[in-house]
């Protein structure tokens, strides 16, 4: 907390240090036009002298409020409307009138609102996307817009973007493929970026890439915004991407940050590895969520009753998608880079994974070039007694072309299901990404609970309808010994613990990308980063699971406070600039010697929305 109290004064020195020009100076607007400008209009707060300056004399009732007055307001608004998707609806309309208030607001209510701009709420925004749709935010690219791309970022009014958010819609958080009703979470993450990470909103730009969808129910609506028709696939697909990324290089350089969100996880992997070389981009739901997830379990291990080493734990992962692999690869990698194991073949072995077909093993069929590297060894005895046989494969399959390579002799092809693999397994972390709500059932908990003092329990799914518990059914199901996590925010649970029967409040970290990608993506900006390596990502998550403390880690929290995640962002920045300098992919210099960078550079360059 200390710590927390320095960092604040100096941000706070450095933000004083910046005098930003006036309105006048700043835009040539005056009257209406300038109270209808989301960027500099400021309402009822323009003092009388501005009034009389900028041509607004008239135009407002003539009482001056000040920010305060303005934020308790739109907060009390907030309070009268009687769902969660109005409030949603009260902020974008309130960021589309006063783009300051609005970020002011959303900053200094961070854990109370970002639920209703981020998950859950913008899940169910997307889903109704035609039908509360009122002003575009963002570009919306469509296949027949292909050849034409470079020419549509120049309707674009922002000379200099940074942070592009980009989507085609296919995997909205847990909600399956909403095509370009998907539009909300590009608006959502930079929305984050923003307020979480410091980046300034004139240098962010959502992007949705229309290239059809598969959802039927959304082809029939009449108010589906977007293409009328199934999905690009292939070839065309990918020369599409391809066209869009080369337009951004063209027109904003080969540094202005690309992150694919929401992607199918077909397409996730190989568009990040087709651009992760030759432009600086990355896949949130692969390397965000890995860089959060390895943050939640460094800090899960300064939790007591927990293995303090990371190679001794097993984690068995539901859901072997983006999510899953991308935390699986980045734990592998940190233990190699750590020197806790040999080789990155050793790490994979503590990784096991369940997808929709069960528990993936070597020999098993179905099983995608990403879960190879994941399929480990068990006995053809052992797989005998567990699970039933898979419908409609048999076992000669698993010499087919798509199964190892190496399993030269037929395997067992056995379903096996959560529970058996966590008996058989005995995991000390299991860790829900597979947007199957309750999956983490009583029985799971219990086992986990019964095989470990304090098993690791992290139900990732978005949003909070999808989650494979709640944060009660950890808590209550394990004793209380659940260090639990989720993706979308859960209340502090009060339940009785031990056999005193006496009343704890445990406070569950949310194991949110957001703890990464709006600090991370800060980072490249604050160093200029022509690239995003996965070294990025475990300085990323060294940085946050450093910012846990003992207060934290007492309520059962493995995360710091999301009030704190400006701080907790600006310390990320500054993780990724020096690791991009150390390894040259920096194009400027910090103000540390050596050019290093210092916690003063991230704050003198953190948005921070003022009148
Ligand atoms: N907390 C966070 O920061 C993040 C959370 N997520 C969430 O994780 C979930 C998964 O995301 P992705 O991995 O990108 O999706 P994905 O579509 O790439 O993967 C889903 C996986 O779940 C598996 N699955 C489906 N039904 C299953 C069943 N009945 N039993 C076991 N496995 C089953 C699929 O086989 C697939 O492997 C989503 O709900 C998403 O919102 C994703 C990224 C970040
Ligand atoms: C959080 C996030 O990126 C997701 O659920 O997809
Ligand atoms: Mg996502």
């Amino acid at each position: 907390m200390v710590g927390f109290r320095i960092r604040h004064l100096v941000r706070t020195f450095t933000q004083q240090m910046k005098k930003s020009p006036s309105i006048a100076e700043q835009t040539h607007l005056r009257g209406l036009d300038l109270l209808r400008n989301p960027r500099y209009n400021r309402g009822m707060a323009f003092t009388l002298q501005e009034r009389e300056e900028l041509g607004l004399q008239g135009l407002l009732p003539p009482r001056v409020l000040t920010i305060e007055t303005q934020k308790k307001r739109i907060m009390e608004s907030l309070g009268r409307c009687a769902t969660d998707l109005d409030r949603y609806l009260q902020l974008i309309w309130l960021l589309q009138r006063n783009e300051t208030l609005f970020f002011r607001l959303l900053i200094d209510h961070v854990t109370e609102l970002m639920p209703y701009v981020y998950t859950p709420t913008v899940g169910e925004a997307c889903q109704r996307f035609g039908h509360i749709f009122k002003t575009p935010r963002g570009l919306f690219i469509s296949f027949e817009d292909r050849g034409k791309i470079r020419k549509i970022l120049d309707n674009w009014p922002e000379k200099d973007v940074r942070v592009i958010v980009v989507t085609d819609g296919e995997r909205i958080l847990g909600l399956g493929d909403l095509g370009a009703s998907g539009a909300g979470i590009p608006v959502g993450k930079l929305l984050l970026y923003v307020a979480c990470g410091g980046v300034e909103p004139q240098r962010t730009l959502p992007v949705v890439l229309d290239v059809g969808t598969e959802n039927l129910e959304l082809l029939q609506d009449p108010l589906y915004p977007g293409l009328l028709r199934r999905r690009v696939r292939g070839a065309d697909y990918d020369a599409f991407v391809d066209e869009f990324v080369e337009a951004v290089q063209n027109k904003w350089g080969e540094n202005c940050l690309i992150q694919w969100e929401d992607f199918g996880n077909a397409n996730a992997f190989r568009i990040l590895e087709r651009w992760r070389g030759r432009h600086c981009s990355f896949n949130d739901d692969i390397q965000g969520t890995a860089a959060v997830a390895l943050a939640g379990l460094l800090g899960a291990l300064k939790m007591p009753g927990v293995k303090s080493n990371l190679s001794e734990h097993v984690f068995l992962f539901l859901g072997a998608g983006s999510a899953g692999i991308g935390i699986a690869d980045l734990i592998s990698l940190y233990m190699v880079k750590q020197g806790l194991v040999g080789t990155v073949e050793e790490a994979r072995k503590r990784c096991w994974f369940i997808d929709s077909k069960g528990l993936l093993y070597r020999g098993r069929a179905l099983v995608t070039k990403e879960k190879q590297r994941y399929a480990q060894d068990i006995a053809t005895e052992t797989l005998a007694t567990l699970g039933e046989a898979m419908e409609g494969v048999s076992d000669a399959t698993a010499s087919k072309p798509d199964a190892d390579a190496a399993a030269s002799q037929q395997v067992p092809q056995r379903r096996i299901g959560l529970a058996d693999a966590v008996r058989l397994l005995k995991p000390t972390a299991l860790i829900g990404v597979s947007t199957i709500p309750k999956a983490f059932d009583a029985d799971i908990l219990a086992q986990m609970a019964a095989n470990h003092e304090r098993p690791i329990v992290f139900a990732l799914s978005n949003p909070t309808s999808k989650s494979e518990c709640t944060a009660r059914e950890a808590y209550e199901f394990t004793g209380g010994r659940a260090v639990f996590a989720s993706g979308s925010p859960f209340d502090p649970v009060k339940i009785q613990t031990g056999g005193d029967a006496q009343e704890r409040c445990f406070v569950p970290g949310q194991a949110n990308n957001v703890y990464c990608f709006p600090g991370c993506g800060f980072g490249i900006h604050l160093a200029g980063a022509t690239r995003f390596t996965d070294e990025m990502f475990i300085e990323a998550a060294s940085a946050v699971a450093a910012l846990v403390d003992e207060s934290d880690l007492r309520q059962g929290c493995v995360f710091p406070p999301l009030s704190k995640i400006r701080d907790v962002s600006a310390h990320i920045a500054v993780a990724i600039a020096n690791e991009a300098a150390r390894t040259g992919v920096a194009t400027r210099r910090g103000s540390g010697s050596q050019g290093q960078f210092t916690p003063a550079d991230a704050y003198a360059l953190q948005y921070d929305p003022a009148y």
